[in-house]
């Protein structure tokens, strides 16, 4: 880099930090002063608004008015503060030079947020998210175009691109990228391997990223890329773009976040605060039970499924293959309509050992007195109706309560007692059955459940309901009955539903089964969607149907195609697991993956001697094993040998470094520095299991062991030996 730019760079830098530390002394001042108002506003009202009736009632709301709006104000100038904290530490991360659209040359400072100059207000750094700010991140010079919000494009012609590293006021690194924005910085940023957490990837955005994540919010978008293709890190800046972009009418309260775990989730929740947005909502989908009422059922998780089904006789394999297919998809969505016109079971309503409402009387109401309308407007009449014959009920069983509480010939309380001593027993004897007739457990959703799956006719959807049938009625559901219940619930009742939340971004996405997306679509009327997932990384042993055609029409969908997790070798070595895959490998240069061939009297000492030689303090290290039980089974044999050890279950909430002994499909989703598969042996794990691996390998950021004591897995024995070196200790 030439003196004179460098120069020239550190005296901009220089003078716009020091801008932005006059922003930031103007705005603490300007705190201080709006916080002595409120303090002083609100010790005047409680002096002087004792009385808040007639006249002072007035001028006591319009008082309240004013000063809610100043706490607004307040709020909205912390806020600024904030940002321009944020940005006195990095003001910004690049530069594009363009002739503008009348022709002059100009250059464009883009950082964290947007930063005017103090003065003359103009503005100094351009925010990532704005329109303008999007030509830094296109992968080319010359010719381009930017929208802007009234949808037209303005053209202008990129002159040059430049990249910084900052630190406060300190330049440390000016990189010139004209064509390949990032290259050197990625590089540099990729070989950084003591993150600990996810981080953003706000200066190295790539052309097709910054395509996905600059889509409207009208768009329901699905995208789909390789390992390490950068689509978590993709959805979050997405989020944090559609919060920039439609802040008038969105905050971080209307999207949600559906990841695989809350361990995800903390994995993930730096990465708006350090974009300078609060993180936002998150949920899993089994935590989806609980916000559509369905709470009395005691339901298997996603780990615990996959640990049942690695282990699955022929009918519980059935079982699941046919409750997750698209078939069976179809036919419940068919047959919950079809309800509309026959059939739908009711379960009779009783009070005290009498029939209050007989199915056969809910089932004349539903057929006959509402029909016409929507099933969920016929339920909600059938309560209403339902509700009056119980006011009624209820209202004479208090009269009688209170007469009989009166005649009694001891004294029981004055009048206002006695009231309340009926209102109690009334309560506790109408409650159960007034809280069944609000939440319309009186239509039998198990039932129709049950009937769905035997519906297509045949011994094996006749085992199959008679399994589910048995299993309901323990109030036990298995993963896969979940998303059913959870439809056939939503779709008839219309009970839950969370209108507030405005876009929903599920990661992992290839884990889904259409029933679950259709139950997420109805839980949240109105949401957009951005959807992210991989058809190759799937670690359920027995997923079949991934991202079916019908799943995704609705969707635009977007391909990443170039992996920038791993080095070259690791993506080379992963790649030839599924060879049909073309990934485009942009990681740096490392050491070839290692297949450490031992047995089981040096299996021990391997291991020990491996996690000696390569893990680094303030790396992660990963141990993987197929299951939970042969973690906690590794983790019994090192423990005392490997002190730093520490096993990783599912209840695990905070994500965090260190040598990790972990179930191998619990590392979807996280990357590690080094990832050794502890166990890989044909016997453990067969050709089935290709996806698994292929899935763990691509965890791996820079080295990759795999440990065999007998002979390599089927999926890692077809791998080219070229791609690997081989060490053996026997
Ligand atoms: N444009 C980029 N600049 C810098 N780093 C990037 C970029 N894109 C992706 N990465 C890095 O690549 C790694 C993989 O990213 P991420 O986890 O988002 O990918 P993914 O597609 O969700 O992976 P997987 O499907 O394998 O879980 C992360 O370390 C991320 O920081």
């Amino acid at each position: 880099m030439e003196q004179s730019i460098w120069q020239r760079e550190q005296a901009h830098l220089t003078n716009t930090s020091a801008q932005i530390k006059q922003a930031i002394q103007l705005l603490e001042q300007s705190l201080q002063k709006q916080k002595n108002d409120i303090v002083e506003e609100r010790t005047f009202v409680s002096s002087e608004f004792n009385d808040v009736s007639g006249e002072s009632a007035i001028s006591f709301s319009q008082m309240l008015q004013t000063m809610a709006l100043r706490e607004r104000e307040y709020m909205s100038a912390s806020e600024q503060l904030q940002k321009a904290k944020a940005l006195y530490k990095t003001p910004y991360f690049g530069r594009i030079t363009i002739i503008n659209e009348d022709g002059a040359p100009e250059q464009l400072y883009i950082g964290l947020s947007t930063f005017r100059e103090p003065t003359t207000q103009d503005v100094a750094i351009f925010d990532w998210r704005a329109p303008i700010a999007s030509l830094f991140y296109e992968n080319t010079t010359g010719d381009a175009a930017y929208t802007i919000p009234n949808g037209e494009n303005v053209t202008v012609e990129i002159t040059g691109r430049r990249q910084y590293k900052v630190r406060y006021d300190q330049l440390l690194q000016v990189l010139d990228a004209d064509i390949y924005i990032g290259d050197d910085v990625l590089q540099q940023l990729l070989a950084d391997t003591a993150k600990t957490k996810m981080k953003s990837i706000v200066a190295t955005i790539q052309s097709d990223q910054n395509a996905v994540i600059r889509s409207s919010n009208k768009e329901n978008l699905l995208v789909l890329g390789p390992p390490g293709s950068g689509k978590t890190s993709v959805a979050m800046q997405r989020i944090a773009y559609l919060l920039y972009e439609y802040r008038q009418t969105m905050n971080a309260r209307n999207i949600l976040l559906i990841s695989p775990s809350d361990l995800f989730n903390d994995y993930i929740s730096d990465v708006l605060p350090e974009l300078g947005e609060d993180h936002v909502q998150h949920t899993t989908f089994y935590r989806l039970l609980q916000e559509a009422g369905l709470q009395r059922y005691k339901a298997e998780t996603h780990y615990a499924n996959i640990e049942r089904l690695q282990r699955a006789d022929r009918d519980m394999y059935k079982a699941y293959v046919y409750k997750t297919s698209t078939a069976f998809s179809k036919l419940l969505q068919r047959y919950v309509q079809s309800l509309t016109k026959a059939n739908m079971p009711f379960y009779q309503l009783k009070l005290d050992g009498d029939v209050f409402a007989s199915s056969k009387e809910l089932s004349h109401l539903f057929y006959t007195k509402f029909y016409g309308l929507d099933m969920d407007f016929r339920l909600k009449k059938i309560r209403t109706f339902l509700q009056k014959r119980l006011a009624v009920k209820k209202q004479a069983d208090f009269d009688v309560t209170v007469a009989q509480l009166r005649a009694m010939n001891h004294y029981v309380g004055t009048d206002e007692e006695i009231t309340m001593q009926a209102q109690q027993q009334i309560a506790k004897k109408y409650g159960q059955l007034a809280h069944a007739i609000e939440q319309l457990h009186f239509v039998n959703t198990a039932k129709i459940y049950v009937q769905a799956l035997a519906k297509a006719g045949g011994t094996k959807h006749e085992v199959i309901a008679a399994m589910t049938q048995k299993a309901l009625q323990k109030r036990q559901l298995h993963y896969e009955d979940i998303a059913p219940l959870l439809f056939i619930e939503l779709r008839i009742k219309k009970l839950q539903q969370y209108p507030t939340i405005k876009h929903i971004v599920i990661d992992e996405i290839q884990d889904y089964t259409p029933l679950q997306l259709a139950a997420i679509e109805l839980l949240y009327p109105k949401a957009r969607f951005t959807l992210l997932g991989d058809r190759h990384q799937l670690v359920h042993p027995l997923q079949k149907e991934v991202l079916d055609p019908t799943f995704t029409e609705h969707y635009k969908v977007v391909e990443l195609t170039k992996s920038y997790r791993s080095t070259n070798e690791i993506t080379t070595y992963m790649r030839a697991i599924l060879p049909h895959t073309a990934t485009e490998s942009l990681g740096v240069q490392g050491e070839k993956p290692a297949v450490l061939y031992t047995t089981d009297a040096h299996y021990d000492e391997t291991i020990v001697q491996l996690v000696t030689k390569a893990f680094v303090e303030g790396e992660s290290f990963a141990l993987l094993c197929k299951n939970k039980a042969a973690c906690e089974a590794f983790y019994a044999r090192f423990s005392a040998l490997l002190p730093q050890l520490q096993l990783i279950t599912a209840e695990q909430k905070t994500y965090m470094k260190g040598l990790l002994v972990m179930p191998a499909y619990m590392a979807k989703g996280f990357e590690f520095s080094t990832v050794v598969l502890a166990d890989a042996d044909a016997t453990i794990y067969t050709d089935k299991d290709e996806l698994l691996l292929y899935t763990i390998v691509s965890r791996a950021t820079r080295k990759l062991y795999i440990v065999s004591t007998h002979t390599l897995p089927v999926p890692l024995a077809c791998i080219p030996e070229a791609y690997y070196d081989v060490e053996e200790n026997v």
